[in-house]
């Protein structure tokens, strides 16, 4: 009897755990029990090891390689150099950004670390072995690692494969080491709104190179099968079938006879996003041996040699009226991109995202410029927790507000609420050319002023300095103020594409006759945890529990084309073709319902988990029931089977934003901080997760605490990398990281089919500036405008002392 008792609507909609849902992570129960699947967990029978050789120049020609002492060891295989790629043309690769790349040493080296020779031997340990057994003659050449000396006429030539070219791929080059100057905006107007404005504050911001540093290094397995002529990849990609399209195009092997497979990947944050020289050499060696070749990065490797973030110069003006109405932004950016120009950005936009730096502000003139540039340095310039260069860009403007209020001698909280764009303004048209799809900025900030008490803080502020004054503390107290614009979730396809290839994403649902489905996506999560929030979309969607729904990604054999997951585009493109898809698969299941309820499609309505005949709520089917039909009853006119896919090209991007307020005390003698407070509010639309979102939010938190105060990727005048290891390199633990408060305003994207905006990346876009700011202001009322990232010990120590704080 009682199994029979009909449960009620809120019970029906709590099973589904659907939107909104703090969803336990299905992922966990394989991570937390250490039966996750890495690449480097992967064994194939008769597997050969790869490794690098690689330099330890930053500049050098490479006169020789002599391979006999390695090809000599027992258990060495091969030894491949330039030479032997040559011919296959596999001796340079393109680049994400039009560029192209030595895979293996050709002529000369430009970075240090850069791959000279890949060894491959029967076991890692000797393969390590026989990379100590190359003999590279070098002969030194002068190194360039400051971006603005590169561009000097004498600086010597970096890229001689370019000599004599007056144009790449972005445009004019003005100097040989000179890659492109790209430009948004109205220059004319905004010079001349800055040359007549009451107040103009000018400062350079500069945002440091840093490293995505994910646990897991980059690494991959390549199987090919001589005999059916099929190509398998597994590796650490965050864009498998872009790695599939790419390998096709560069091997000439059909597309359709190679597999690329993303297995559990340790962290991407940007990381794993381009194509690196290890897959090219190992799918050769594969190809060559005709055994599975494996290749692991360790951690200087990946530290040293891969896709680095940010070095970004931004030399900034923004104007104001005397009561501070901002009339006009310029910025112009020397852009560091080390020895080759690899940076993941939609093809058209080669300083990615960068002109969103107008931020939440409504500043009715503005005009970028960007010059990239090459230097002895490692190549990169990913995002690294930023979609494309908006964390330089919310650095930048959250950077020259401040300085802005200093000039004008006016709060910084309302300065900024003074320029909001409002709310009745969406969407909104930047002066850069962007369309802000939604926001409530007002709303947020006001909120986030309450929830820390501004008033009392900025009061407090002031009477530590009064005792500092009197010699009664060493301590200050900095409140660092954020309000940031995100922009994620590229396409559209009209404006986006990586290679050519548009930035669409998919989804792809089968649904099984006991009512229970499988959706496989075109992204690839790296930990975001996409098995438990996507299901999620599609439970509330098509009524079937998200336990019974399976989400799988990154097997290119069986997922639908997409192009993967950076720059939060997983929740705003795939997302969205989720809850399509699952649109579709509904329509059907509403045809199926009408047949079998013997009514006319139009008499039922969707409730949570069935079709109802409208007026009659006793006559109805479950999804479970109608996927039952669907394969077992013949339905005139409808085809047996319930699935669906969607290729979804979003009409444009979302535009996610927040309100961060980090309270720090200084001390003035030791340069140690420390974080009393941290509470960062989110908006990023329709909340699938709550409880993943926070945990996003914390784990960008940290990254956003680690790069501003500690982590960096350092060169000495000759090239040699200084924070190659984890010794140097900072990467918080438990110990530095703060508590967090979190909160949140919900404002739906309006063309996201469940108003849902990406949320991973915020917390480092909006985080940075906020830590940084908080120490700026420590200092401020001493005199202190603008001091470099990071914020380390030392360098707070020596702000004090500039200042003449230490007596
Ligand atoms: N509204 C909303 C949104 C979102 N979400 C959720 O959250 C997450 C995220 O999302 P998104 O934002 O969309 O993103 P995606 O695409 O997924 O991802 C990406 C990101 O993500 C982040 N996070 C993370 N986490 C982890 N754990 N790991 C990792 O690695 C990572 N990474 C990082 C990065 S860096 Mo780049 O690449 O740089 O561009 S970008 C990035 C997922 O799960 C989702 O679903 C929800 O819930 N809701
Ligand atoms: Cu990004």
């Amino acid at each position: 009897m009682n199994e029979m008792a009909p449960i009620s609507r809120e019970e029906r909609v709590e099973k589904l755990k659907g939107l909104g849902c703090s969803r336990k992570r299905v992922e966990d129960v394989r991570f937390t029990q250490g039966k996750g699947n890495y690449v480097d967990d992967l064994k194939l029978p008769g597997m050969l090891h790869g490794d690098f050789v690689r330099s330890p120049y930053a500049h050098a020609r490479v006169k020789s390689v002599d391979k006999s002492a390695a090809l000599a060891l027992p258990g060495v295989v091969a030894v491949l150099t330039a030479e032997d790629l040559a011919p296959l043309n596999l001796h340079w690769m393109p680049t994400l950004a039009g560029d192209k790349q030595m895979v293996l040493a050709d002529g000369k080296v430009l970075f240090q670390g850069q791959e000279v020779a890949f060894v491959v031997a029967s076991d890692r340990y000797v393969a390590a072995d026989a990379v100590d057994l190359v003999v590279v003659d070098y002969e030194e050449l002068p190194v360039v690692t400051d971006p603005f000396k590169a561009l000097q006429p004498d600086a010597p030539v970096l890229r001689e494969d370019l000599q004599g070219r007056t144009s790449g791929a972005h445009g004019d080059r003005r100097h040989h080491n000179h890659i492109f100057l790209w430009e948004a905006g109205d220059k004319a107007a905004t010079d001349e709104v800055i040359a007549s404005a009451d107040v103009v504050a000018e400062e350079m911001v500069y945002y440091h190179r840093t490293h995505p540093c994910p646990l897991e290094t980059c690494g991959c397995v390549a199987s090919m099968d001589t005999v059916n002529g099929k190509l398998t990849v597994h590796g650490t990609f965050q864009a498998p079938h872009v790695v599939r399209t790419v390998a096709s195009l560069l091997s000439g092997i059909e597309e359709h006879k190679i597999r690329v497979i993303s297995p559990d990947i340790g962290g991407g944050f940007g990381n794993k996003v381009g194509v690196y020289p290890g897959y090219v050499c190992s799918i050769v060696a594969s190809i060559v041996t005709g055994r599975p070749v494996k290749w692991i990065e360790d951690r200087m490797e990946n530290l040293t040699a891969t896709a680095f973030a940010r070095d970004y110069w931004m030399k900034g003006k923004i104007a104001a009226t005397k009561d501070g109405r901002i009339t006009g932004l310029s910025c112009h950016v020397t852009a560091d991109h080390g020895a080759f120009d690899a940076c993941a950005d939609p093809s058209k936009f080669p300083a990615g995202f960068f002109h969103i730096c107008t931020g939440s502000y409504d500043i009715p003139v503005a005009h970028v410029g960007v010059d990239g540039v090459y230097t002895n340095k490692a190549p990169g310039g990913v995002a690294y927790r930023c979609s494309f260069r908006v964390t330089e860009a919310a650095y930048f403007i959250e950077r020259m507000i401040e300085v802005l209020a200093i000039e004008l001698g006016m709060d910084a909280a309302e300065l900024r609420a003074k320029n909001f764009i409002r709310k009745e303004q969406f969407p909104y048209h930047s002066a850069l050319g962007w369309e802000y799809d939604s926001g409530d900025y007002h709303t947020a900030w006001d909120k986030a002023l309450k929830a820390v008490g501004y008033a009392d803080l900025r009061k407090e502020q002031a009477e530590r300095v009064e005792a500092f004054r009197r010699g009664e503390t060493r301590k200050l107290i900095g409140i660092g103020l954020t309000h940031f614009t995100e922009i994620v979730g590229a396409g559209p396809v009209k404006n986006c594409d990586i290679l050519g290839m548009g930035m669409f994403d998919s989804c792809e649902i089968r649904i099984h006759p006991t009512g229970s489905a499988v959706a496989r996506l075109g992204t690839i999560s790296q930990g975001q945890g996409h098995a438990t929030t996507f299901a999620q979309i599609l439970a509330s969607e098509i009524g079937l529990p998200a336990d019974s729904i399976t989400v799988e990604e990154g097997d290119t054999d069986t997922a639908p084309y997409g192009l993967g997951t950076y720059g939060s585009r997983s929740t705003p493109v795939a997302g969205a073709a989720t809850a399509m898809a699952g649109r579709k698969i509904r329509a059907k299941a509403q045809m199926i319902a009408a047949y079998l309820l013997e009514v006319h499609d139009g008499d039922l309505e969707w409730d949570v988990d069935r079709f109802v005949v409208k007026g009659a709520p006793e006559r109805f089917k479950t999804m479970k029931e109608i996927a039952f039909a669907s394969y077992n009853q013949a339905i005139p006119g409808v085809e047996p089977g319930l699935e669906a896919v969607s290729y979804y090209d979003p009409p444009n991007m979302t535009y996610p934003f927040g309100a961060y307020v980090c309270v720090m005390e200084i001390d003035v003698d030791t340069g140690v901080h420390e974080i009393r407070q941290f509470y960062a509010l989110d908006d990023c639309g329709t909340r699938i997760n709550p409880m993943v979102i926070e945990g996003q939010v914390h784990g960008g938190l940290t990254e956003a605490l680690a790069i501003a105060m500690g982590q960096e990727i350092a060169y000495d005048e000759i090239g040699n990398v200084k924070t190659g290891t984890l010794m140097d390199f900072f990467l918080p633990t438990a110990w530095e990281t703060p508590h967090y408060t979190t909160d949140f305003t919900e404002t739906p994207s309006p063309h996201h089919p469940i108003g849902a905006k990406g949320v991973g990346e915020s917390p480092n876009v909006g985080g940075v500036p906020a830590f940084s700011n908080a120490v700026h202001d420590a200092f401020r009322p001493f005199g202190l405008r603008q001091s470099h990232m990071p914020h380390d010990h030392w360098r707070i120590w020596k702000i004090a002392r500039d200042l003449g704080l230490h007596g």
